[in-house]
């Protein structure tokens, strides 16, 4: 018995020694298999896309030339001339390196292979004909402390139901007078005083009190912060400014956006969530959804409907909860604000360094206008230069100069390929392409020799008539901006109200004069000019 009893103490002792070990050695061996199972699923995968690639032509472009390992030299090359303010004149040097097909590939450090594409016919396939091969990649999570899940970074379902749901907001904003411009406009003027002003700021402020009064049906008036803005709205306006710089700096370091997230960043990001929180629940949008029902909101009454907050009511309505709601508002106001501050800036700064240009569009303002001061669509419509001068202004500057997507499949790219540049290419599930509507809009065998220079008078002759993808500032395809009516009519409707308000806006003695395209820059998550827009002006 005793001895029995030994052994079967021993037995246990050895059971509880053995254990931890054992267990160590199985997880070890799971993970090993788990490894090799998937080395092997990657292997087979990579060796079906290879056959799939050969079967169909598929050819790599040449890879962007690089002497240190993992491309460090262009790693340093892109940070330095980004210091600089010109980042986007050294990829424009790159491309012309390789002109006339301009399709590239490279890989920087350990990441995946990235395509940088120019030709028209590649973007149409990446934006439209296989959209649904791309993905945002790592946009998503970049963004995340700010706007959580919204458009601007949802994908699959949850982005067609944000799409369809804010597309009927767009478009019966198209059926809607110039009201909200007429006031926010005035007070930019009010603004402007003789002498020297630099238009950049204000821009900016302008279009986020154009782009919350309706978005929110009430303005954070920034523009009237010396006046009689609410410290709430001020504070607001500050923190969203802080946030958006915080999201730029993520999205540089893209792969590594998590190692940015300051204390000073998320609180600037609490604040937005906290003010827009606060409004929402103050003004009862969400009231009627609780439990789930929000037909009740379909009853509202046709005053509410046509009231000033008719887009967040509509939203409201099909939106689960308070989070869905703002989340959903600041993406759309993200979206829409610098971007149109961007492409205002430039508008101005082009003008004044082309003096002829503004004096043409001051004819046409008149002619078109007399002495009515609230310019309608109809009439904004009816100034055919304005148009021309707008989007000369987005060739040359686009607001969103660079872009790119993540396959989430492996897919084709039609041309560009292979040492004539005419093959197509294979993009392998995880790989990155880049596509750059500003280095596009500088070839020259798309806009002809004086592709660099800004005239507007290029669209008004039927050369452009066949442009297609060659030109597309707003996107296009299933993703294709859903502000872009309304951001036209922003813009057009602030510079004839500045050219009928103020007898000269010129370049101010002793203001730099560079070739478009050589000033300094600034790029976050759009495309600014690192010294304003500087102009002189003198009020009628
Ligand atoms: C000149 C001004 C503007 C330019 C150049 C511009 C450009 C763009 C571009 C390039 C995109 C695509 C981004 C991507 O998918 O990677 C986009 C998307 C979008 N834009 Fe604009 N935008 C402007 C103004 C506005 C305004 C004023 C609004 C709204 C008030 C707005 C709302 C949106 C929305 C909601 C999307 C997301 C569409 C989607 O993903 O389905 N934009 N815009």
């Amino acid at each position: 018995m005793d001895s029995l009893d030994f052994g079967a103490l021993a037995h246990v002792n050895l059971a509880n020694s053995w254990s931890p070990w054992m267990l160590a050695f199985g997880i070890a061996g799971f993970a090993i298999v788990h490894m090799l199972f998937t080395a092997l699923g990657r292997a087979l995968e990579y060796r079906a896309d290879t056959l799939y690639g050969r079967e169909r032509g598929c050819e790599l472009p040449p890879e962007v030339p690089k002497r240190w390992p993992f491309g460090v030299d262009r790693i340093k090359q892109l940070w330095d001339s980004n210091a600089d303010g010109r980042l986007l004149a050294f990829l424009c040097s790159i491309a012309k390196d390789h002109e006339p097909r301009n399709m590239l590939c490279q890989h920087l450090l350990v990441g995946p292979r990235a395509f940088h594409v120019l030709h028209p016919k590649n973007i149409e396939a990446l934006l439209s004909t296989n959209f649904k091969d791309y993905g945002f990649g790592v946009r998503p999570s970049v963004f995340a402390p700010l706007l959580g899940h919204g458009i601007f970074t949802q994908g699959g379902a949850a982005w067609k139901h944000s799409r369809g749901l804010l597309r009927k907001q767009f478009v019966r904003a198209q059926y809607q007078d110039n009201r909200r411009f007429h006031e926010h406009v005035g007070n930019l003027i009010n603004c402007m005083s003789d002498g020297l002003v630099d238009l950049q700021p204000l821009f900016f402020k302008l279009t986020l009190d154009i782009a919350t009064d309706l978005l929110f049906g009430r303005s954070v008036y920034s523009l009237r912060a010396d006046i009689d803005q609410a410290a709430d709205s001020r504070e607001f306006a500050e923190s969203f400014n802080l946030a958006q710089e915080g999201l730029a700096k993520r999205f540089r370091i893209a792969p590594f956006h998590f190692m940015y997230s300051p204390s000073a960043f998320r609180k600037a990001c609490r604040n937005v969530h906290h003010f827009v929180e606060r409004y929402i629940r103050e003004q009862g949008f969400m009231k009627k959804t609780i439990g789930g029902d929000n037909k009740a909101n379909e009853n509202e009454s046709a005053a509410q409907q046509d009231s000033a907050s008719w887009f967040i009511r509509q939203v409201a309505q099909e939106s689960a909860t308070e989070t869905d709601l703002r989340d959903q508002l600041l993406n759309v106001l993200l979206a829409g604000r610098d971007t149109t501050a961007c492409c205002l800036s430039w508008t101005f700064r082009l003008l004044v360094r082309h003096p002829a240009v503004m004096e043409r569009l001051r004819h046409e303002v008149k002619t078109v206008m007399g002495d009515l001061t609230s310019p309608t669509r109809e009439q904004i419509r009816a100034i055919s230069f304005l148009s021309s001068v707008v989007k000369e202004s987005l060739r040359l500057y686009p607001p969103v100069p660079v872009n790119n997507r993540e396959a989430v499949r492996t897919t084709i790219l039609p041309t560009g390929g292979g040492p004539d540049g005419t093959s197509p290419m294979m993009v392998r599930k995880g790989e990155m392409v880049f596509f750059s509507q500003y280095v596009t809009s500088r070839k020259k065998n798309i806009f002809g020799e004086d592709a660099d220079n800004f005239r507007p008078e290029r669209w008004e002759t039927g050369e452009l008539d066949d442009i297609g993808w060659g030109y597309s500032p707003f996107i296009g395809g299933p993703r294709q901006c859903l502000g872009e009516d309304f951001a036209l009519m922003e813009v057009s409707y602030t510079i004839v109200r500045l050219l009928q308000t103020i007898r000269i806006i010129e370049l101010p003695a002793g203001e730099k004069v560079e070739p478009v395209g050589t000033e300094r820059q600034v790029l976050s998550l759009v495309l600014s000019s690192a010294d304003g827009c500087k102009v002189a002006v003198q009020r009628y």
